[in-house]
């Protein structure tokens, strides 16, 4: 595991999209798996830039996202497509049909099953991810198996409190969502995972320390020989001094 800590959101960017341009620059096909939330969002404010700045094209690579809400259409603005769209492909040049993020309206057998047989043909090389409050991955919620692949999630109380912040109410906050499993997470070349604020102290311990329990999905993530950790100073002096 390699620890990159940082001073700020921005630099947490910048460190993340660091690693990501530079694989786009020797492998300009390579697979991203992508995240949504506030995590990355300073990742893709660069990723952006350095589109606008010629340092890179897109042109060439596929995207996985994680996951998506039940029952919301590709339009909504709670949606993930709608937030992937309007937060980085608008502003780059990949191209539309390579950008693959599981359906939320399609019958969820069939939805599962379309995504299952996408990722079978695509190795991700890079998986960015962010960290629930409970120690999510994706939307892989405390007791999902480690063997997980594309599954539908019935969202933790505490994941519809989290996110709520987005919806007009609780009540609007989708109950059910698709999510890449913990396997097909794993199966990344390489992962960033992103960890911004001080409410996700408590799952980056249990990736950092231990011990590897389906209470935390994330604590998986230790066993990962390829896993950067990217996350704020003051966070990880929180968590344990002696590692920086
Ligand atoms: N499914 C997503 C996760 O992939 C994300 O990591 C998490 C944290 O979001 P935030 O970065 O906004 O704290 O939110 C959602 O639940």
């Amino acid at each position: 595991m390699r620890i990159i800590a940082v001073d700020n959101i921005e630099d947490m960017g910048e460190a993340a999209a660091d690693l990501i341009i530079e694989k786009i620059i020797s492998k300009p096909d390579c697979v991203l798996g992508l995240a949504t939330g506030s995590t990355p969002l300073s990742l893709y404010i660069r990723l952006i830039r350095a589109y606008e700045q010629k340092t890179v094209s897109y042109k060439e690579v596929k995207s996985f996202n994680l996951d998506e809400y039940r029952g919301l259409e590709q339009d909504n603005p709670n949606s993930y497509h709608y937030y992937m769209k309007e937060n980085l492909f608008k502003y780059i040049d990949i191209l539309p049909e390579n950008t693959y993020l599981p359906s939320g309206t399609m019958d969820a057998d069939e939805a599962i099953r379309t995504y299952k047989e996408l990722l079978k043909d695509h190795q991700i090389d890079i998986q960015v991810l962010g960290i629930g409050t409970n120690g999510h991955i994706g939307f892989n919620e405390p007791g999902v198996s480690f063997e997980s692949s594309v599954h539908l999630v019935e969202l933790d109380e505490q994941t519809i409190e989290d996110n709520s912040r987005y919806f007009e109410s609780l009540d609007d906050v989708p109950k059910q969502a698709i999510t890449m499993g913990i396997a097909d997470i794993m199966a990344a070349k390489s992962i960033i995972l992103m960890a911004g604020t001080e409410n996700k102290k408590n799952a980056l311990r249990c990736v950092l320390e231990g011990p590897v329990t389906d209470e935390c999905p994330a604590s998986i993530l230790r066993k990962h020989k390829g896993l950067t950790i990217v996350a704020l100073k003051n966070v990880l002096n929180e968590i344990s001094l002696n590692l920086l």
